[in-house]
């Protein structure tokens, strides 16, 4: 994939259309520009200054988009608001023309923002009549021709296997700007080996093709960048084309994101359909950790007391089965995310150097301790509310009358276990002590908090915090478990009790990481992870560390 874009920006001029080329490809005869004048420099010199000067003009734009049905004709400006504001109501000399090939959903929404944000507009279809009630009044809605004819920038608001159709307009569109704002299908995208905006600019090479506003929805559009994502990603092969639809997009309320050349369009164009990238391994792991977990406390907590003693628990499968599994699953989640930081600190370690690639398995986990961090975070949630659940069953209810009664028929009065009162306390305690930290991880992990952050104060939330979680979680499990191990009547079907399992992992990690906090490893790990290398060229000493290099160096 990356060669096949990178043919294809090498078969494409890089800074626009050069007056020496003809066409190579695409479609009818377009007028030799030799000749005729390259209208791709009349935009140079105009139309650029022209879009540039939009963002400062549209605030006095009194444009409303009104009359239409349905959605559509709520004004995105309010007139009440453009009233009140002489300033607003005062009419522009010139207002910036853009043009919209199509008159589908995502052309309407996108003629109704655009009139909105202070454009005017002028929609092509191959039948106005039939059209032109559902856009807005201000909008002007004509053939394609004719729409074509004035704006510099025009939207391709048609789907791929039309564009052919548009094949006609080629003189009209030679040096203007054409945005293809179009999304493939997982099949077309699949089945094209060249994006569709690359296919535009094949079938037009006399223009200049931007890439943008696929990943934004028709939907979006209309109701404007209030909520979801407002990253428009752009790209092109003429630095002026983008800029001046950057600019549209920035006075639209969304955010322009430059993704370069129109190599990157086939990216842009994935980018819809991507469902939640970089979930997958982490939730199939959860998801496999989980069955494991489940399908091991069945065997202890259900299947054993069915078999060898002929009791019914089947009931515990939705509740009290559940809440054994989930907190394993988060705790094994948890010390996994900590688990490839004490790895690489070992292999940097052993090599000597932070200059040699990590193992591409380790490089992967590393990129991915977020997502496992947030499940694990997720599980843990899950298994705190499951807790609060049960002395709320009905089952528990029946035990507890049950033990009640038995008591008093034995003639017994005071039921009281000091060691149990003091493990219960204390572990339950130490879990909302280690769900609290744990939240805190959960809430940083929101970009508009990490934006607030800096790099020092973020890392220490992730790792010190999230560390200090993973030592408050184990010191949980360790004492729900007090000396459950031992006791031989835990053991079902041999079975040792399920929080034993889950304590290996973690407790390496806590070791390894105590491990490297001694002075003489450090020392090394802060020496590798400042460019020194054992035996090779960057060699220097850490400020007020001379006696100290050559013995550590020797660790
Ligand atoms: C609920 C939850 C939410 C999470 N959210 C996020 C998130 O939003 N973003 C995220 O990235 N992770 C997130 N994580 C994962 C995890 O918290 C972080 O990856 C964390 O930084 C891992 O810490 P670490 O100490 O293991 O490793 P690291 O912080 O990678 O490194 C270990 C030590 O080495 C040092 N170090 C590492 N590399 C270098 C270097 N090149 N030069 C010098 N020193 C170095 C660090 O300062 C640190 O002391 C989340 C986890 C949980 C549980
Ligand atoms: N809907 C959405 O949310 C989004 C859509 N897009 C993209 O926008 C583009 C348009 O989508 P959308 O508006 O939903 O689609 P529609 O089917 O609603 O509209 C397509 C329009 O294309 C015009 N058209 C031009 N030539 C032809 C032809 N030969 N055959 C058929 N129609 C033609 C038609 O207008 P007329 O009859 O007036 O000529 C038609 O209204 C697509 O590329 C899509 O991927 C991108 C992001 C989001
Ligand atoms: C509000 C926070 C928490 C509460 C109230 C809580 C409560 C409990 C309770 C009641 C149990 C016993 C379950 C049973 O009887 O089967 C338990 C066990 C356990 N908890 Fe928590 N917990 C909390 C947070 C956490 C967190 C954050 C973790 C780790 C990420 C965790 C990991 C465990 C583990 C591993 C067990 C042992 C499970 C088993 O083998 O049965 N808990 N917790
Ligand atoms: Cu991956
Ligand atoms: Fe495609």
């Amino acid at each position: 994939m990356q060669a096949e874009g990178e043919a294809a920006r090498l078969a494409k001029p890089l800074a626009g259309p050069s007056p020496s080329e003809k066409p190579m490809s695409g479609c009818a005869q377009v007028g030799d520009p030799s000749e005729e004048g390259w209208p791709s420099s009349q935009w140079g010199c105009q139309g650029i200054g022209e879009l540039q000067t939009l963002t400062g003009q549209m605030s006095h734009q009194p444009v409303v988009a009104t009359k239409t049905s349905g959605d559509m004709d709520k004004p995105l400006i309010s007139r009440h608001l453009v009233d009140s504001n002489s300033s607003l109501a005062e009419a522009p000399s010139e207002v910036p023309k853009v043009g919209i090939l199509g008159s589908g959903d995502f052309a309407r929404s996108l003629a109704t923002r655009l009139l909105g944000s202070g454009f005017s507009v002028v929609v092509g279809s191959r039948n106005p009549k039939r059209t032109a009630w559902l856009f807005p009044s201000a909008a002007h809605v004509t053939f394609q021709v004719e729409a074509v004819s004035s704006p510099e920038v025009i939207f391709v608001a048609v789907f791929r296997e039309h564009y052919s159709s548009l094949c006609g307009l080629s003189d009209q569109l030679a040096g203007k700007i054409l945005v293809d704002v179009s999304n493939p299908t997982e099949q077309e995208h699949l089945g094209h080996r060249e994006s569709n905006a690359e296919y535009l600019a094949s079938l037009f090479p006399t223009c200049m093709v931007v890439k943008a506003f696929n990943v934004i929805s028709a939907w979006t559009l209309l109701s404007g960048p209030r909520d979801g994502n407002r990253q428009v990603p752009i790209c092109s092969d003429q630095p002026e084309a983008k800029r001046a639809v950057s600019e549209m997009v920035h006075a639209m309320g969304f955010t322009p994101v430059d993704m370069g050349t129109l190599a990157s369009a086939r990216e842009v164009e994935a980018m819809p359909l991507r469902l939640l990238p970089g979930w997958k391994v982490p939730t199939l792991l959860a998801l496999g950790l989980f069955i494991c977990f489940y399908a091991y406390n069945f065997i202890r907590d259900v299947l054993q007391p069915y078999m060898q003693e002929g009791k019914n628990k089947f009931y515990k499968l939705p509740v009290s089965v559940v809440n054994t599994t989930l907190p394993c699953v988060a705790y094994v989640l948890l010390s996994l995310v900590y688990l490839p930081g004490v790895l690489a600190a070992a292999l940097q370690l052993r090599r000597g150097t932070k200059y040699h690639r990590f193992p591409d398995w380790l490089d992967h986990w590393l990129q991915h301790r977020k997502q496992i961090g947030l499940l694990s975070f997720f599980c843990a949630a899950l298994h705190a509310l499951y807790s609060f659940c049960l002395p709320l069953r009905r089952s528990h209810r029946y035990e507890l009358v049950n033990l009640a009664t038995e008591q008093v028929l034995a003639n017994k009065s005071h039921l009281w276990d000091e060691e149990e009162v003091w493990r219960m306390e204390i572990y339950l305690s130490l879990g909302v002590l280690a769900l609290g930290t744990l939240s805190l991880l959960a809430v940083t992990s929101l970009p508009s908090i990490a934006n607030s952050l800096n790099w020092r104060e973020f890392s220490f939330v992730q790792s010190t915090l999230g560390f200090v979680a993973l030592v408050l979680s184990t010191l949980h499990t360790l004492t729900y478990g007090w000396t459950r191990a031992f006791k031989e009547r835990h053991y079902k079907f041999y079975l040792p009790p399920t929080f034993t399992l889950t304590l290996l992992v973690p407790c390496v990690v806590i070791l390894a990481k105590g491990l490297f906090l001694l002075p003489c490893f450090s020392r090394r790990l802060t020496k590798i992870r400042r460019g020194w290398e054992k035996d090779g060229a960057v060699k220097f000493t850490l400020p007020a560390d001379h006696t100290l290099v050559e013995k550590t160096s020797l660790v």
